[in-house]
Order: structure tokens, then C-alpha cells, then sequence
């Protein structure tokens, strides 16, 4: 992922968006040309495990305090994210939602009331 695709922040503000319109274009295309096409053909398991690798070096660029690898982790994890919502018939708009109903709740007042456990 080396080239500079800079833009405006209006734009880059929809690039999730965009990302996944493009791996959705790629569902059945030829896996000889298309690394997400390639992704998808390996299936679900394989899929989950590349996201989980990619969330471990995430996890070990952020303890080693390396911030340029920390966010070039960063991007293999939404990459690696989206193929898995699209896989999974997911669209972003679905986790929007969530996140949306999820303001205003702090994490604290959210855990409190849950039911606890009675054993
Ligand atoms: N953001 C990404 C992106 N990030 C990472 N990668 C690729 O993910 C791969 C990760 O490689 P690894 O060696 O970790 O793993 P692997 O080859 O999947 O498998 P194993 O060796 O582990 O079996 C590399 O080939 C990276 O280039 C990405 N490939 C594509 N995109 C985006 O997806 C779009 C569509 O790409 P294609 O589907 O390839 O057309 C591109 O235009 C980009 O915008």
C-alpha cells in the first residue's frame, strides 16, 4: 500500500465507505487479480484468521509505541475488517447504526447495568 491516494478530508472521511464498495465489486472476481477476490475464495475461517493476525500486529505496534507501524497495522485491520463484513453480508451502514445508538451511553453507566451473574 505504498501510493499517496491523498485527498480532501470531506473525501477521505467516506474512504470505509468506499473500501467497501470496492471488495463488494470484487465478490466472484478472478482471484488471480484481486487479493480480496482471493481472500473470499479461501473462505470465512481464513478470513477470521487473516483479521485476527492483522489485530496482533496491531496489538504489537501499539505496545511498542511505534506509531507509523501502528497505523499501517491500523489499515490492514479495517482492510481486513471490511472482507470479513462483506463476507458475512454486513454493511457498514449496519455498524453505523450501532455506533449510533451507542452514543451518548458511557462505557461505565453501560457495564453497570448489565445483569449480573448469579452463580
Ligand atoms: N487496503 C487494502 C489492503 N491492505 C492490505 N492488503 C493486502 O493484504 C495482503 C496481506 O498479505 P499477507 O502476506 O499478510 O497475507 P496473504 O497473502 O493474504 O496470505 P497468507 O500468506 O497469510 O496465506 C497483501 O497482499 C496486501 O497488499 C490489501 N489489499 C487491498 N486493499 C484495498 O482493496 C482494494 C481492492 O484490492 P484487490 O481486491 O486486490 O483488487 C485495493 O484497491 C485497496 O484499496
Amino acid at each position: 500500500m505504498s501510493q499517496n491516494n491523498a485527498s480532501s478530508p470531506e473525501t477521505r472521511k467516506d474512504v470505509l465507505e468506499r473500501l467497501y464498495h470496492t471488495v463488494m465489486a470484487r465478490k466472484g472476481a478472478s482471484p488471480s487479480v484481486s487479493h480480496s477476490a482471493r481472500l473470499m475464495a479461501r473462505g470465512r475461517s481464513k478470513i477470521a484468521q487473516k483479521f485476527g493476525e492483522e489485530a496482533v500486529e496491531c496489538v504489537i505496534e501499539a505496545i511498542k509505541g511505534d506509531r507509523q507501524g501502528l497505523i499501517s497495522e491500523s489499515a490492514d485491520v479495517l482492510y481486513h475488517l471490511i472482507v470479513m463484513w462483506v463476507d458475512a453480508g454486513i454493511d457498514p451502514t449496519d455498524v453505523w447504526a450501532e455506533l449510533e445508538r451507542r452514543e451518548g451511553t458511557s462505557g461505565i453507566e453501560e457495564k453497570a447495568s448489565r445483569p449480573k451473574p448469579t452463580f
